[in-house]
């Protein structure tokens, strides 16, 4: 017959200080109970030692650097603006003077994505300031305004600047504001196309005061952020391109009669 042993390891029914007395911890009793009864308790060097190089998980999305860039008054604080809050203040321009940034969390298919998103200086005087901020942006909105030639013009010196002072793999935006201008407009949308054809960057029309694909070019920067952190670039399943001019064309609705 098969013998079993019913005899149970006495370490089993060993007390917190038979187990510190081994480990040699001393324990010094102050007489105040902690919450979990264990007074003083402190987990020994031994366990706290196998918990240092685990990695800490958190729910906390990581932060992705996007900058606004563009010429002074293409309309970078007011996209922000109505990004952020909804609004659009028309009226007097008041320049932006430095750099200055706003978090929002994007859900992208029911992952947050937090965008730091910085809103810099058009004015040449600043661009020393704000060139520093380039180096470990992760997404660059380079806006230039449709009724402004020579904003679209200098364009070509902003992807200058931003081949020069930003990371190679950064995702670049080109965005042509005040998309609402209809009778001022003086750059036509196949334009900006093919300028961003031209340089390989995405593009589209954008109004902060219509709110017209404002929400879509941080919704579709924070996608392509998404895909390139999780890896899922390589597969070639997310194309930042693609998915813009998949939105942009789908119907619209009708237009307002108010
Ligand atoms: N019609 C129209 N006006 C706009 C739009 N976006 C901005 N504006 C106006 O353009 C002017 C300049 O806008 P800002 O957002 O301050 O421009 P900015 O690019 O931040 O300028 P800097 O801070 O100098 O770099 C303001 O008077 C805005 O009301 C738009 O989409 N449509």
């Amino acid at each position: 017959m098969a013998q079993t042993d019913d005899s149970m390891d006495d370490d089993v029914f060993e007390t917190v200080d038979d187990v510190n007395k081994k480990l040699n911890i001393s324990v010094k009793n102050t007489g105040h109970p902690s919450p979990t009864g264990y007074r003083n308790y402190r987990p020994p060097p031994e366990v706290l030692k196998l918990c240092e190089n685990d990695v800490i998980v958190s729910d906390e999305p990581v932060l992705h650097k996007t900058i606004l860039l563009g010429d002074s008054g293409v309309g970078k604080t007011s996209l922000l603006v109505k990004f952020d809050t909804g609004k659009f203040q028309s009226g007097n321009f008041s320049a932006t003077v430095g750099i200055g940034f706003t978090t929002k969390v994007v859900t992208v298919d029911n992952t947050k994505v937090k965008l730091q998103i910085w809103d810099t200086a058009g004015q040449e005087r600043f661009r020393s300031v704000t060139h520093a901020y380039y180096r470990d942006a992760h997404a660059l909105l380079l806006l230039y305004d449709v009724t402004n030639k020579i904003s679209y013009d200098n364009i070509r010196a902003w992807l200058g600047e931003i081949r020069e002072y930003a990371q190679d793999d950064v995702v670049i935006m080109l965005l042509g504001n005040k998309a609402d201008c209809g009778m001022d407009r003086a750059i036509r949308r196949e334009d900006g196309e093919r300028l961003a054809r031209e340089y390989n960057v995405a593009f589209m029309e954008t109004s902060a005061k219509s709110g017209q694909n404002v929400e879509l070019a941080f919704v579709a920067v924070a996608r392509e952020l998404k895909c390139r952190s999780t890896g899922q670039k390589d597969t070639n399943t997310f194309n930042v391109k693609d998915y813009i001019r998949e939105q942009t064309e789908k119907p619209q609705c009708p237009p307002c009669t108010t």
